[in-house]
C-alpha cells in the first residue's frame, strides 16, 4: 500500500482516521453506527494523505469512479492528486441525458445510482473511490454500471471499511483497498 507514496503517507492517513471519524449511535435509523468523515474532509492535511492512500498508486487506472455524495470528494481530490479524470456515480435524478442505473440496498434502506455512459472509454481501467464499504451494496452497483459502460473495474478503493457487514464478499472478486477495517 505504500509503494508510490512518500513516506509516511499511508500512516498518516491511517491516523487521521482513527483521530477525526466521527462515530455517531442511532444514524440515520436506529441500530446503525455511523462513521462520519467529515471531519476529514475539513482538515487539509489529513484530506491530502486519505486522498493520496486512496488513489492507490500500484494499481494500474485510467479513470476514478466517485460515488456520491462522499465519494465524490474523496474521489475527485484523488484524481487530482493521480492526474486522472473522475466519473461521477450520482444518485437517482441528477444527471441529465442519457445514464446507466442500478437499484441496491444498504444498511439503511434502498438507494438507485446512475451514470453518464459515455464517461466511461472503452476498455478504461476504473478506480471506485468511496468514504465507506459496509455491505457492498453501493460498490456493488457501481461496479454494474461501470462494466455495462464498457470499462473494466479495477478496484475499489475505501477509507473504511466496516467487515462485520460482509461488503469484501459483495463485491467478488474486485482488488479492494481499504485504509482502515473497523
Ligand atoms: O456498503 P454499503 O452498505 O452500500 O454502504 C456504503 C455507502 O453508504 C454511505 O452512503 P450514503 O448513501 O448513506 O451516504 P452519502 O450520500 O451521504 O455518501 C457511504 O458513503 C457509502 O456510499
Ligand atoms: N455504518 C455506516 N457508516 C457510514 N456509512 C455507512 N454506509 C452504510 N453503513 C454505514
Amino acid at each position: 500500500m505504500t509503494g508510490g507514496l512518500p513516506p509516511g503517507t499511508a500512516h498518516r492517513a491511517g491516523v487521521a482516521l482513527d483521530t477525526l471519524v466521527r462515530v455517531q449511535q442511532d444514524f440515520p435509523i436506529p441500530g446503525v453506527l455511523f462513521r462520519d468523515l467529515t471531519a476529514v474532509l475539513a482538515n487539509a492535511p489529513a484530506l491530502a494523505d486519505v486522498a493520496d492512500a486512496l488513489a492507490w498508486a500500484e494499481a494500474d487506472v485510467d479513470l476514478i469512479a466517485g460515488i456520491e455524495a462522499r465519494g465524490f470528494l474523496l474521489g475527485a481530490a484523488a484524481a487530482v492528486r493521480r492526474g486522472l479524470g473522475v466519473v461521477a456515480v450520482r444518485k437517482p435524478g441528477k444527471l441529465p441525458g442519457a445514464v446507466l442505473a442500478e437499484d441496491y440496498a444498504l444498511e439503511y434502506g434502498r438507494g438507485r445510482l446512475e451514470m453518464h455512459p459515455d464517461d466511461v472509454p472503452a476498455g478504461a481501467r476504473v478506480l471506485i473511490i468511496d468514504d465507506v464499504l459496509a455491505t457492498g451494496g453501493t460498490a456493488a452497483a457501481a461496479c454494474r454500471l461501470i462494466r455495462r459502460a464498457g470499462g473494466i473495474v479495477a478496484g475499489i478503493s475505501v477509507a473504511v471499511e466496516l467487515p462485520a457487514l460482509g461488503g469484501r464478499a459483495a463485491t467478488g472478486e474486485v482488488p479492494l483497498h481499504a485504509l482502515r477495517a473497523w
